[in-house]
């Protein structure tokens, strides 16, 4: 855990709640000693008041009795409530660090981890973490203390009683254990199930369309009998472990208890000890067992959240974007929109090694130049946008904006630079005017209700119940044409002097279309507009095409030129021509 994320947060919580420490060592230690005393009363109630048969003086001992059983009762309740606190603090200071790191790191890192697994790291192993804290090792440290005290206490007793207790501990301990981890097995096993049937009924009714159209009704109903079929034997087998577990833990402490009784008794005489000692001893073996029980169950915890620990410390230990050099703000890198130059210097990329995706890249655009990436699918023009935005380092060469190399200009300044559309419009959590804003306040209304107008949705906006303080409750507010238009609307209501249009018309109809492209014909007076496009002849008119091909630019110029000379971007218009004809 040397310097690891997990190690940092304990630390700052624990600096920070000092008091709390203090109150939960205090608990632990009431929970332990407390723990011990009530069976010394009970000794002393039953020599020196019930054997004696002197009553008068009972009732202080009985007093004290309840009194110290309530005390116990109370140092737990705190013991319980400060772990709780603790673990929340703990929990949510590893997550807060977990999300700034996530915010550093690599963009790589999304290429080969699914979103399943990045969740996973943020719920599942830190909630293991919180286990290890509030049920692991303070509580094992406490069981730990409980038995060695009554230990101790039954030795005082008798040494005899005191062996018994030492032989029996182990046994019960691995007995616990036998049976814990094949219930354990079991649960997770169980756990996949119904996993594995939830996903197979949200699976059924999300294709139930198809499962009817190809009539597959018996197949999915096969297969799910086949998963409660599994899913019933492994509740079977939980509720097996569990059935035995329970009488053989009582036989166990009944054999005991027996034992002591008998080898006391006045006839065998074979401990010796008095009636009072007798009946100490039954109620410290019968608390016993709760402790052995726990430590099986807090090794468990303890076993996953080290698992836990190791993924966490795995995923801080993951590569990060190298610290943007330059401070400058978006308007130090572009004084002027009509001045923006940005140039592509032998950009070559490779997501991995060995397989380069684009090669010695050079481009160099005007300002306000529209210029098209066109090309076979998995060509790397999606990669070479992202690589513009500053998303992905090249591997070797360099993208600068006005002689400012991107990879290096800080995130927050982006927005101010870039406007990226693609056919998704991602909707947040919030109002028609904040879809726009994403929630940042530098952003003016006056500047939303231009982009709004810009994007030809102002009538659209204005005749909903709140125009633009309308809630988004759910996606269907919007058309798949009226997302895009307001995606629009989105990147370009910072004014940034460069877009970059990722294929935004590919699912439109002809008429939705046509209302973009008259909003991009628009935009195109102002900006320096960069358009990845499959169907050439639909799009915005283009200064210039670059037609990319096995990773490296295979031809570019304008698109009366290309015709010309390109047959293969003849033979695409034509084709097109022909499918639309
Ligand atoms: N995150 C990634 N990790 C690894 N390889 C990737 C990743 N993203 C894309 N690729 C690969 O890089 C290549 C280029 O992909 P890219 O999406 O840039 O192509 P494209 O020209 O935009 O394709 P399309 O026209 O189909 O959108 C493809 O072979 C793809 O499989």
């Amino acid at each position: 855990m040397k310097n690891s994320l997990i190690k940092r947060s304990i630390t700052k919580v624990i600096k920070k709640s000092i008091g709390l420490c203090i109150v939960l060592a205090f608990a632990i230690c009431g929970v332990v000693v407390t723990s011990l005393i009530p069976p010394q009363i009970l000794k002393y109630i039953i020599d020196n008041n019930l054997v004696p048969k002197k009553s008068d003086h009972l009732l202080m001992p009985a007093a004290l009795y309840i009194g110290v059983i309530a005390f116990t009762g109370i140092f737990d309740f705190v013991k319980e409530a400060v772990l709780t606190i603790m673990g929340q603090k703990i929990t949510k200071e590893i997550r807060m660090e977990m999300m700034e790191k996530l915010e550093r790191i690599h963009a790589m890192f999304f290429s080969t981890n699914s979103s399943g697994t990045v969740v996973s790291r943020f719920i599942n192993d830190v909630d293991a973490i919180n286990s290890l804290f509030t049920s692991g090792i303070i509580g094992m440290m406490v069981d730990c203390f409980k038995l060695i005290g009554i230990v101790i206490s039954i030795w005082i007793f008798s040494s005899r009683i005191g062996m018994i207790t030492l032989l029996l501990l182990p046994a019960a301990y691995g007995m616990t254990r036998f049976f814990q981890k094949r219930m354990l097995k079991a649960q997770i096993e169980n756990r996949i199930l119904v996993g594995r049937l939830n996903n197979h009924i949200s699976e059924s009714l999300k294709n139930i369309q198809m499962i009817k159209a190809y009539s597959k009704e018996s197949y999915m109903e096969e297969k799910y009998k086949k998963c409660l079929l599994d899913n019933y034997k492994t509740v079977e087998k939980v509720n097996f472990y569990d059935s035995v577990y329970s009488p053989f833990i009582q036989v166990t402490r009944t054999v005991v208890i027996a034992l002591i009784v008998v080898l006391s008794s006045k006839q065998l005489d074979f401990l010796g000890i008095s009636l009072g000692m007798v009946a100490a001893s039954i109620e410290l073996i019968s608390n016993l067992f709760a402790p052995i029980e726990n430590l099986g169950m807090e090794l468990q915890n303890i076993q996953q959240a080290i698992s836990g620990i190791k993924r966490i410390n795995d995923f801080n230990s993951e590569p990060e974007d190298s610290p943007k050099k330059y401070e400058k703000r978006a308007e130090t890198i572009i004084q002027n929109r009509e001045e923006v130059h940005l140039s592509l210097h032998n950009v070559t990329f490779q997501y991995e090694e060995g397989t380069e995706i684009l090669k010695d890249i050079n481009l160099s655009l005007k300002p306000k130049e529209r210029i098209t990436f066109v090309g076979r699918t998995g060509v790397g023009k999606t990669t070479l946008f992202k690589l513009i935005l500053g998303i992905l380092e090249p591997t070797k060469g360099m993208i600068t904006i006005n002689g400012v190399d991107v990879y290096e200009i800080p995130n927050s300044q982006k927005r101010s630079i870039f406007g990226y559309v693609d056919q998704s419009f991602p909707l947040i959590k919030g109002t028609v005017a904040e879809q726009i804003s994403l929630k940042d306040e530098s952003i003016t209304r006056e500047q939303i209700e231009r982009a709004i107008d810009f994007a030809g949705l102002k009538a659209y906006v204005e005749a909903l119940d709140n125009g633009l303080d309308t809630h988004v409750v759910s996606d269907t507010l919007f058309s798949q044409g009226q997302k895009q238009l307001f995606a629009i609307a989105r990147a370009v209501v910072t004014s940034p002097p460069i877009l970059l249009l990722d294929e935004i018309t590919a699912n439109l109809d002809s008429i939705t279309e046509e209302k973009i492209v008259s909003v991009l014909e628009k935009a195109s007076e102002m900006y320096t507009i960069l358009s990845i496009s499959h169907r050439l002849s639909t799009m915005i008119a283009s200064d210039t095409v670059v037609i990319l091909e096995h990773g490296r630019v295979k031809n570019a110029g304008s698109p009366e030129v290309l015709l010309e000379s390109d047959a293969w971007y003849r033979s695409h218009i034509a084709l097109e021509k022909l499918t639309w004809s």
